[in-house]
């Protein structure tokens, strides 16, 4: 499934691309008046291969959750039942992600591919739980649980691989999984999202193996560490390269050494929707080293990608360069749950709304210069 995904992705469609281009030059508007705007909606007109590009409908922002063994060595201030407890939250409709939602009219569907800890409010074994199936529409109202855990969180990854490649393999088939399913349901565009305790160490220490930056470049304070906390989880992530001397050129291997369930699930979502040339709206840092990820198995799958916003952890800067997306919005935003992406969604449909609606010089009768 994970080969056949990556067969499927394919480069943007050029002569879209110049139909957009040519119809900028004609709108009414002083031509490259709209910044960052113009080009993105060039590009999602090449992802759609016409123009205009359709307007993103029924966005669904997919929230991967898991834990992470490497909290063992006190990278975070927070226990790590706060993951399942936040899972809670999410599908009782009470955190940040709700809300930004349903100010986008976007549906929440919350994907568990390795949470350790039971989820308050679902049967204790997750086993038990109904499988995801495929949303038959996609529900605004009421936030999705899908069970699809690979593993009741990772290993830690300064004593061993975090997952063994087969894990890996599961985790990424579930990600592009659930884009075929939202996709399916009528999904116009996937946006990011994840909560796990602890995943901004693997989420630095896969940036630092993508972009060759050194472990203290790439790790930054996650949810808001001290100093101590900071510089022991510099060497934790340093110690980690070191240890499995992962290599960028097999993101599967890398995946497995020192990366995530979320953050291997999120690398197949960007997959699957960059397969099936739906645009996938990044959030943060850990959708930043997923697209790493992703782009290490497809390089066309950037073609996808638009980059909600600038996370403030400093490996999401690196990220986003290495990949050469300019972010949508800039806020000082380090949340995760996929908030940034969706604050940035308005702006996507925005640049799209243009080439649907705008007058040219010609129809409105308006002097060029
Ligand atoms: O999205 C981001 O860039 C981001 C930056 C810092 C923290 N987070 C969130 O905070 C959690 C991880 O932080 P930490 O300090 O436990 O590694 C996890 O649930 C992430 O969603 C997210
Ligand atoms: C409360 C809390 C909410 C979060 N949302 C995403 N990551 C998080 C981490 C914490 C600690």
């Amino acid at each position: 499934m994970l080969e056949s995904t990556i067969a499927a992705i394919a480069p943007l469609h050029e002569a879209a691309m110049s139909d957009a281009r040519e119809l900028h030059g004609r709108l009414t508007k002083p031509a490259g008046s709209l910044g960052a705007l113009e080009e993105l909606s060039v590009r999602l007109a090449g992802l759609a291969g016409s123009c205009p590009p359709p307007l993103p409908g029924a966005p669904a922002v997919a929230v991967f959750a898991g834990d992470h063994g490497v909290h063992a060595q006190g990278v975070s201030p927070w226990p790590q039942e706060v993951t399942a407890q936040m899972i809670g939250n999410f599908l009782a409709g009470g955190a940040v992600v709700n809300a930004f939602a349903r100010q986008a009219g976007a549906a929440v569907t919350v994907v568990d591919v390795g949470v350790a800890t039971p989820i308050p409010g679902s049967p204790a074994d997750p086993q038990d739980a109904p499988a995801g199936g495929a949303a038959e529409r996609l529900d605004l109202a009421v936030p999705r649980l899908v069970s699809a855990s690979v593993r009741q969180g990772t290993r830690d990854f300064t004593v061993t691989a975090a997952l063994t490649r087969d894990e890996a393999r599961a985790a990424v088939e579930a990600g592009i999984r659930v884009a075929e399913e939202l996709i399916g349901a009528g999904a116009g565009i996937l946006l990011t999202g994840d909560m796990g305790i602890g995943n901004t160490t693997p989420a630095a220490a896969l940036i630092a193996v993508f972009t060759g930056a050194d472990a203290a470049d790439a790790t930054g304070r996650g949810t808001g560490v001290d100093d101590p906390t900071y510089r022991r989880k510099v060497e934790v992530v340093r110690s980690a390269l070191e240890r499995h001397r992962p290599d960028p050129a097999d993101p599967l291997g890398v995946l497995a050494a020192v990366g995530g369930l979320e953050h291997a699930a999120l690398t197949g979502l960007i997959l699957g929707a960059a397969a099936r040339r739906v645009p996938v709206l990044l959030d943060g840092v850990i959708a930043g080293s997923a697209a790493l990820a992703a782009a290490a198995f497809a390089p066309d799958a950037v073609g996808a990608m638009v980059a909600g916003h600038r996370s403030a952890e400093p490996g999401a800067t690196l990220a986003l360069r290495r990949l050469g997306l300019e972010p949508l919005i800039d806020l000082g935003l380090r949340l995760g749950e996929g908030t940034g992406a969706l604050l940035a969604l308005p702006v996507v449909t925005g640049a799209i709304r243009v080439l649907h609606e705008v007058a040219t010089f010609d129809s409105a009768g308006v002097a060029e210069k």
